[in-house]
């Protein structure tokens, strides 16, 4: 749990979530191991690790959008009442898009070349709503003003070579929110682009959080990213959440020394150094070492790391750490 459930509703409850991918000569990976993570309602939930660390699998779980060598081989992934693993990739597809709204990394690879960014919201809204062309026109301008494009009347005849990547990526999100949904899923959104836009960018996420309370998974590998904008953060290492609680108390008390590496060879979201630069390497997610998957590369190891894997227990109601010295851990 991340934040006091007895205030804030989860919108996006999962449990116990695994995946495994098939690889070369029988290679089982373990992208995922035992998931648990809730989004609250109008909160920001970042996950963050590093590459590797199965940060895309968890979210493409969640959209039911995994490659196909890879599989969910047990969990509940609960969204608004319902169980997203059982439901039909019919009922998934019309979910998304609807309810759960996609803001992928490179904004050239979510949009069409061929046609204009007025005909890719138009057939957004044209998929999933009853509305006429008038209204969806209106629409359209409502959107692209909302995501702070100015002259949305002229932007919406450009094709997507008119646009830089900043006001592409507004496009995205445009369309991602067109039907309102509830939950806004970002995989590394802001790293394609320059830094200054990287930072406008994340305030339209926060903005569109504050405006319409939708709750958005954000995916990132940096913390600065996820400072600037997160309610909560979960850390992932080698397939499993090793930390999780709201952004500030981390911050103030990283429970988990590998949250405490990122947060010092991280940069801010203004640029300089984003990816992280922890002395050695994650384990291979096929060959887990027995103990805590962290041990490896941990100043703080002890015998007991290496032979038994710590759970994730509560430091505070709503802050929890897997390492048996977390309160140990200087602040
Ligand atoms: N098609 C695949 N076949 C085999 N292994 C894969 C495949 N796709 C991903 N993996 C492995 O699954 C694990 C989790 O990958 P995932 O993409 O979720 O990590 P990530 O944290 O999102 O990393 P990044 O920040 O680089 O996107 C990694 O060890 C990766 O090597």
């Amino acid at each position: 749990m991340s934040f006091d459930q007895t205030t804030i509703e989860p919108l996006l409850d999962v449990t116990d979530l695994s995946v495994e991918i098939e690889g070369r000569e029988g290679r089982t990976v373990r992208a995922a191991r035992g998931l648990s993570f809730s989004v609250g309602k109008g909160r920001v939930m970042g996950v963050i690790g590093e590459s590797g660390s199965g940060k895309s699998m968890t979210a493409l779980s969640v959209m039911r959008l995994l490659p196909r060598a890879a599989k969910v081989t047990g969990g509940r992934v609960m969204f608004q009442g319902e169980d997203l693993l059982t439901k039909s990739p019919r009922a998934m597809r019309s979910l998304r898009g609807r309810a759960i709204g996609m803001i992928l990394q490179d904004p050239s690879v979510s949009l069409d070349p061929l046609y204009t960014v007025g005909d890719q919201i138009d057939e957004a809204l044209r998929m999933h709503a009853r509305m006429s062309k008038a209204e969806r026109h209106a629409r359209a301008v409502e959107l692209l003003t909302s995501v702070g494009i100015p002259s949305p009347e002229d932007r919406l005849d450009q094709y997507p070579h008119e646009m830089s990547g900043g006001m592409l990526q507004r496009v995205v999100a445009a369309i991602a929110i067109a039907l309102n949904p509830a939950l806004l899923i970002a995989d590394e959104p802001t790293t394609a682009l320059d830094p200054t836009i990287q930072v406008q960018v994340l305030d339209l996420l926060a903005g569109l959080r504050d405006r319409l309370g939708i709750s958005i998974l954000l995916i990132t590998h940096d913390f600065g990213v996820a400072a600037h904008i997160c309610d909560d953060i979960m850390v992932m290492y080698a397939g499993e959440v090793v930390e999780m609680g709201p952004v500030r108390q981390i911050f103030d008390r990283p429970a988990h020394p590998y949250t405490r590496a990122l947060m010092h060879s991280s940069g801010a979201p203004e640029g300089g150094n984003r990816l992280p630069t922890i002395d050695g390497s994650p384990p291979d997610l096929a060959d887990l070492p027995p103990g805590c998957a962290f041990a490896q590369r941990c100043p703080m190891v002890q015998p007991r790391c290496r032979a038994e894997a710590p759970p994730r227990r509560a430091l505070t109601p709503d802050h929890s750490a897997a390492c048996w010295r977390s309160e140990e851990i200087p602040a």
